[in-house]
Parts: structure tokens; C-alpha cells; sequence
């Protein structure tokens, strides 16, 4: 089985990511992961943080010389940022006169760093984090339900992609269908594989140069106003073997898995596979694919309005979902809230904050997705080392009568 979990807080030391059942033979470096978390940092729109910050990361195990070995693969993260933080989410305690006062150094932030937090952002997990947890204070729950932890997810995905690259030659393309009102539209052309450069350099990572404009201009009239924008993101892979997830089960379908799995990222409010919504607004004669023999002799689609899945399971076509983002929480234009120290009406936290994170959500849900496909893999085909993996992917390829071909 394929497992993952991570730790770690925006403002700690380091983030550490575990996966566990990656087979033996992968081939990773730190720079390759290193790379990932540069793209996830790519987006106009992202906050000061984002400039100064940097991911420093650090392979602790089930890698050697470039080649996973077949045990738990550990990689951390660390905050160039520790140094600020280091009384505020010291792991032991610490004398209390370094917190909640100015620690001499003069620096108002470093008096803002310390003070506590009472008043929850609508729409971030403060106020019901304060509650679930018995916290008089914010700041253990923005710690961890901060989306920084989605480092650790791109990290960890870097591993489970290179798997299924290397298994089963599967490629990932994420990109940026809508940020606010603008949008890509209906019907244009998706990006494939060899586009990810051309995506990477784009400011909001979309693919179409108009929407990409408008999306930008999107941006700067909602800083200029004090406000935030959420969006819509889309990941496409391309060579997905026929056959991953199961109708069997509720929980084995392959939809509700990525469903789930992209549900999981901070601020993702809804998922579509394939036309998803679009679908359900069709007569059913024009919202499934139909079925043909091509003229090299095999099975085609005529369309893939269901994004490469049917019965929960992947059918063999590009595999297609999307992921909508709500607008970022800590608004400039501070909402209404309450201060929970003292019950009354105030106006919720607002220091710094990414305007719009959407581009760097399409990196996390291609991540999300790599994960949940190399898991799906790893459970269909088995094996300990890639070669095995592929070896048992091919047979069972091979094994599928030429009449289902
Ligand atoms: C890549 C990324 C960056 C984010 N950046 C911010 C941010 O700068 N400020 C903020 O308030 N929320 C940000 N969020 C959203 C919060 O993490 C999220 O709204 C919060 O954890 C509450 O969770 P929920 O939206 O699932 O209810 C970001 C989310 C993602 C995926
Ligand atoms: C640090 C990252 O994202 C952070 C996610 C986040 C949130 O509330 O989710 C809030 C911001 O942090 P802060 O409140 O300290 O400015 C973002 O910068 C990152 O993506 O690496």
C-alpha cells in the first residue's frame, strides 16, 4: 500500500513529508524536488512571503544515490524564516517573558509575531480551530492549517510522478482555467505534456493568452481594492493505464479518490471530473463518448466529456479534473469578526497575504494527483521495484483481448 502523512507548521523549523510503498528503483534527486517546489512558488498574485522565503530541502531517507530504495522516503523542507519564529513555536517552553512583548529587538513585527491572535478570519479554520482545540489563541491553528504545508505535498508528489513516469510512461500537466470572472474558454485546447514549459512561464500558468491577461488584470484590481480572488485549476494525465480503481467499492473508485484527495488541499471547494457539472445540464446523447473502431483497429473515443473515467475506474483516455479555489481569507479589506478575548465586535486579522493562490494550487492538484494514481498503480500492478511494477502493468496490458483493445 501506498501511504503518505506530513508535519510541520507555516512558521516551524522545517515541514517533513513521509510516503511509504513507493516501490524500489525510482529514480529522484533533491533537485528534482527542489524544482517542483520552485513551480509551486511561480504566480502572480502570491504574497511578500513568497519573495523571501525559501524551500530548503532535505532527503532523510529511502533514497540513495538517485534511486528510491523501497523503504519510507522522508524529505524536509526547512523555513529560511526559523530565525524570526524561534520563540513563538519553540517546540520546548520557553520563559514567558519571550513571548507576548517585544523581545528587544526594537522590530515592531517582532512584537506582531508574538502577540496572540484573537480575531478569527472568516473563512480561515481559526475561529472553529480555536474552539475544537481549547486554544485562546489563533496561532496553532493557522500554523498548521496554513496551506504551507502543501510544500510537502509537492514534494511527496515529485516522488509518486516520477513513479508512474518511469512504470507506465503517465505524464501530468496542471493549469489555470479561471481566476474570478476571467476565464479560458469553453471548448479550448488542452495543454499536453510538452507544454509545461510554456505553462511554467505563464504568470498565472494558463494556457491561453487572452484569459491569461484577463486573469491578470483580475489580480490587479483586486489588490488595488483590498481584496482576494479564488479560481479554478485543471490537471490532465496523459498514458493513464485502462482499469485503476474499481465500481466494486464506493471508496476504490478512482473519482472519489482524486475527489478526495483534491478536497484535501487548503481552500478547494469543489472537484469535477471530466465535464463534471457541464455533463449533468446535457441530454444523454451528447454527454458520453462514444465507442468506435478507429482505422488502425482500436477501440476510440469520439469525444472524453467523462475526463478518462467511467465506473470509477480509468477508461484510457486523457484523465481530466478540476478543483475550485475560494477566495483567499485574510482580506486586506478586513471582514467583520469578533475578538475573542474580549467578545466584541472587531475586524478579523490582516497582515500580509497572497492576493490570489490559484496558479500554485494547479501544482498542489497535479501533486494530489500523482499521489492517488501512483497509489492506484502500486495496488493494481504490485511489485517492490519499478521493473517489477512494469513488468506486471505490461501482462496485464498485453492479456486484454484484441476485440476490448
Ligand atoms: C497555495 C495556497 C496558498 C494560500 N495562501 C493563503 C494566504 O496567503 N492567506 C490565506 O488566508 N489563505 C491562504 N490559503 C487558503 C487557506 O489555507 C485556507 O483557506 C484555510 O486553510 C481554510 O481552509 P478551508 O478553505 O479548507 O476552509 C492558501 C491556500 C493555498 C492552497
Ligand atoms: C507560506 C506559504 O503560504 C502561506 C499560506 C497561508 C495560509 O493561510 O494558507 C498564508 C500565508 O502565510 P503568512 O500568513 O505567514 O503570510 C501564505 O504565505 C506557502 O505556500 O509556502
Amino acid at each position: 500500500m501506498l501511504r503518505w502523512l506530513t508535519s510541520g507548521e507555516s512558521h516551524g523549523p522545517s515541514l517533513v513529508g513521509v510516503i511509504e510503498g513507493l516501490p524500489a528503483g525510482v529514480e529522484l534527486t533533491t533537485a528534482d524536488i527542489q524544482a517542483a517546489l520552485a513551480r509551486r512558488r511561480l504566480g502572480y498574485g502570491r504574497g511578500a512571503r513568497m519573495k523571501f522565503e525559501q524551500d530548503e530541502v532535505r532527503v532523510l531517507g529511502g533514497l540513495r544515490h538517485g534511486v528510491t530504495q523501497g523503504g519510507p522516503l522522508a524529505i524536509e523542507i526547512g523555513n529560511t524564516e526559523w530565525p524570526k519564529w524561534v520563540d513563538v513555536m519553540a517546540p520546548d517552553p520557553v520563559a514567558a517573558d519571550a513571548l507576548h512583548v517585544d523581545a528587544g529587538t526594537g522590530d515592531a513585527r517582532e512584537v506582531a509575531r508574538n502577540k496572540k491572535l484573537t480575531r478569527p478570519r472568516p473563512g480561515h479554520a481559526d475561529l472553529v480551530g480555536m474552539r475544537k482545540y481549547s486554544f485562546d489563541d489563533a496561532r496553532p491553528v493557522l500554523e498548521r492549517a496554513s496551506a504551507r504545508e502543501t510544500a510537502t505535498r509537492v514534494a511527496l508528489g515529485t516522488a509518486a510522478a516520477r513513479f508512474l513516469e518511469q512504470v507506465a510512461g503517465v505524464r501530468l500537466v496542471s493549469h489555470v482555467v479561471a481566476i474570478g470572472q476571467a476565464e479560458v474558454p469553453e471548448g479550448a485546447a488542452l495543454p499536453a505534456p510538452s507544454d509545461v514549459e510554456r505553462l511554467d512561464a505563464d504568470p498565472v500558468r494558463c494556457f491561453d493568452a487572452a484569459a491569461s491577461g484577463a486573469m491578470v488584470a483580475e489580480i490587479d484590481a483586486a489588490h488595488k481594492d483590498g481584496d482576494t480572488l479564488g479560481g479554478v485549476v485543471e490537471v490532465l494525465a496523459y498514458g493513464v493505464p485502462t482499469g485503476l480503481g474499481s465500481y466494486v467499492q464506493g471508496d476504490r473508485r478512482l473519482d472519489a479518490r482524486l475527489a478526495g484527495a483534491l478536497m484535501g488541499i487548503q481552500a478547494i471547494k469543489g472537484v469535477e471530473v471530466g465535464d463534471g457539472f457541464r455533463t449533468a445540464r446535457r441530454r444523454g446523447s451528447v454527454a458520453h463518448d462514444e465507442i468506435v473502431r478507429g482505422a488502425d483497429g482500436r477501440v476510440e473515443r469520439l469525444s472524453n466529456r467523462a475526463g478518462g473515467i467511467e465506473g470509477g475506474m480509468s477508461n484510457g483516455e486523457v484523465l481530466r479534473v478540476r478543483a475550485a479555489m475560494k477566495p483567499i481569507s485574510t482580506v486586506p479589506r478586513a471582514l467583520r469578526t469578533i475578538d475573542t478575548a474580549t467578545g466584541e465586535a472587531a475586524t478579523a486579522n490582516h497582515q500580509r497575504s497572497d492576493v490570489c493562490a490559484v496558479p500554485p494550487a494547479a501544482v498542489v492538484a497535479e501533486a494530489m494527483v500523482a499521489l492517488v494514481l501512483a497509489q492506484a498503480v502500486v495496488e493494481k500492478f504490485g511489485g517492490d521495484s519499478v521493473a517489477e511494477v512494469r513488468r506486471n502493468a505490461e501482462a496485464y496490458l498485453a492479456a486484454i483481448p484484441e476485440t476490448l483493445r
